[in-house]
């Protein structure tokens, strides 16, 4: 095994197992002696059938049958024991590492998350974690206990007649052979299937989320053309792997007849040279009955190892991927609304095109800076940057004297909030959305964020106060979702407001109340509005104008039109102009 691989798996021990490591010896103890006492009970049978040939007393008889039925309790105690203990092991050990993972992908940059889908995600802290779980749980026992089962039963079958053991070791391996050769036809059908029933998932997800768009463009018939297809699909690639795979069936079924046929024409030879009594071929034909269970499964999950050692490796690239945002341990931010400044901060999402190209600005402490500009001129872009989801491929962003990538993201995060117009809700009661479940923010406060926004109304119309549970946006209008959105920025206090706002129009009293709570998010505090409409232009100390990720104009807005050939002053006028008209 490679170097790295080694180590990856001695740190995977060392943080899920081996805290645990009392009970995985004493599980790894329960096998062994769960596949000793599973042959036990036919032992004892044979001892009992043999006892009532020679016509023994009954109390000799009484005994005997008293010990098959303890074995059988022993053998049955034996087996939950282990089975809880390796449940309990594996989801502690793997309920750890999705936590691990899950923040992990947190932690991951935007350009990370822009190159996996969010289900691709999921699979991995959920799908290829559960492979894990049913492995350390279930797959490892069974192996184990399959693997000791079948080596103990060969070694009792050569305790009662060495030949036996010959006999049926090789039976065991040509059957294990022909199994494991028959399996890997059907596999690649299997895994064809499973994809095909992901991409069935899939295309069900897209289609339930975009329902809205669906209806109200008359696509339904289409849609269910795709889906009847798409099920089509799944349905031939499954039945072809299913057909295939019952040829295992069958060859289990060859299999083991030739060997119970093999079984009883060697015991009756046996048993008439009288190298065999009645019981021993009576044990036999148990322990034929007991080969089966392992022989069978063994190949299985042999296969179910691979699945769950692949489950690994991809777990094992996601742990490895790193942000590309340089963390720092420490550090600080001043108190107080912070001045910022870009210092020809430049900035691609892909090679061929830069999304902000040498931009320089100086916003002081507590003034309000209004960028404006046409779609996709990089106003979100220069949003995002501030918030370091994403840093400049070139110039420096300071907060105050503090370049920011010289503090901890979480310190810097604190600092600043954005209101986007894309605002999530989770599902989850009202004092949880709105506090980012911070339980250190009291109920008084909550009301007092809501009483400032205006939305008292709104909150004596939940059923159950902060306790509501929010399904998603959905149960809000677009008004309740933007005041909601003030609320938690409210809550979080930052020093620097980042405000994405609303292109949508709102009625009067609402427009009012946001406008209200606007002036107070943004009152002693540093502040950046992407603005939509040229009215917000009024509140800002200064006005940036892009263009294709460039500035095009900078300044303060009287200044700019009072310049009558700016591009401010002419959409100023052009405002007029449609007004008069
Ligand atoms: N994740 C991304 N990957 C690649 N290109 C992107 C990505 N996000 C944005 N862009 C591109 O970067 C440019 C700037 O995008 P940005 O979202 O900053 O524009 P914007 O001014 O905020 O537009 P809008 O007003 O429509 O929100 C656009 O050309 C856009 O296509």
């Amino acid at each position: 095994m490679h170097q790295d691989s080694r180590s990856f798996y001695r740190n995977v021990y060392r943080r899920y197992l081996r805290p645990q490591r009392a009970q995985l010896l004493l599980l790894a103890v329960l096998l062994l002696l769960g596949s000793l006492v599973v042959l036990a009970p036919a032992q004892v049978l044979r001892f009992y059938i043999d006892a009532a040939q020679q016509k023994s007393v009954l109390t000799t008889l009484l005994v005997i049958a008293s010990l098959y039925l303890v074995s059988v309790i022993i053998a049955m105690g034996i087996n939950v024991w282990s089975t809880y203990l390796s449940e309990r092991l594996s989801w502690n050990a793997t309920n750890l590492l999705r936590a691990d993972l899950m923040q992990h992908c947190l932690d991951l940059d935007m350009s990370f998350h822009n190159a996996h889908t969010p289900g691709e995600l999921i699979e991995r802290i959920d799908g290829d974690v559960t492979t894990l779980a049913n492995f350390f749980s279930q797959l490892m026992l069974q192996v184990l206990n399959n693997a000791i089962l079948l080596f103990c039963t060969l070694i009792f079958l050569a305790a009662i007649d060495w030949r036996l053991g010959i006999v049926f070791s090789v039976f065991a391996c040509v059957t294990l052979f022909a199994m494991g050769k028959v399996r890997n036809i059907a596999i690649p059908h299997w895994k064809l299937a499973r994809q095909a029933s992901a991409l069935f998932f899939g295309f069900l997800e897209e289609r339930l989320n975009g329902r809205e768009d669906i209806l109200s463009s008359s696509a339904i018939d289409y849609v269910m053309h795709c889906f009847y297809h798409t099920l089509q699909k799944s349905y031939k690639l499954e039945r072809k792997a299913g057909l295939l795979g019952s040829a295992l069936g069958a060859t289990t079924i060859v299999c083991f007849t030739l060997g119970y046929v093999m079984a009883f024409s060697l015991g009756t030879y046996l048993y008439q040279q009288g190298a065999l009594t009645l019981g021993g071929v009576y044990l036999l034909y148990q322990y034929m009955l007991l080969l089966e269970r392992p022989v069978q499964q063994i190949t299985t999950q042999l296969d179910e190892l691979q699945t769950a050692s692949a489950g690994l490796a991809r777990v094992r690239e996601l742990l490895e991927t790193s942000s590309v945002l340089r963390e720092c341990s420490s550090g600080s931010l001043p108190a107080g609304p912070l001045p910022i400044t870009l210092e020809n901060v430049s900035f691609r999402y892909t090679p061929e095109r830069k999304a902000l190209n040498g931009i320089s600005l100086r916003v002081p402490a507590g003034n309000v800076l209004a960028v404006m500009g046409r779609t996709g001129c990089g106003k979100s872009t220069l949003a995002r940057l501030l918030l370091r989801l994403y840093d400049p491929d070139e110039g420096k962003i300071l907060f105050g004297s503090t370049p920011i990538d010289a503090v901890p993201l979480q310190t810097l995060r604190n600092s600043v909030s954005l209101v986007t117009q894309d605002i999530q809700f989770f599902h989850a009661s009202v004092r949880d959305n709105l506090t980012f479940f911070n339980r250190s923010i009291g109920d008084e406060t909550i009301l007092d964020v809501l009483d400032q926004v205006g939305l008292l109304d709104w909150y004596h119309s939940l059923p159950d106060g902060l306790d509501t549970i929010v399904q998603s946006s959905q149960g809000l209008s677009a008004g309740e979702a933007q005041l909601l959105a003030f609320s938690r920025a409210f809550l979080k206090d930052p020093q620097i407001v980042i405000l994405d706002e609303a292109s949508s129009r709102l009625d009067p009293v609402t427009e009012q109340k946001i406008e209200r709570a606007v002036d107070r998010l943004l009152a002693n505090r540093t502040g950046i509005i992407i603005a939509h409409r040229l009215a917000t232009l009024e509140r800002a100390d200064q006005v940036l104008l892009l263009k294709d990720g460039q500035i095009e104009e900078q300044g303060a807005l009287a200044a700019l039109r009072q310049r009558g050939h700016s591009r401010i002053a002419q959409l100023f006028a052009e405002q007029h102009k449609e007004v008069v008209a």
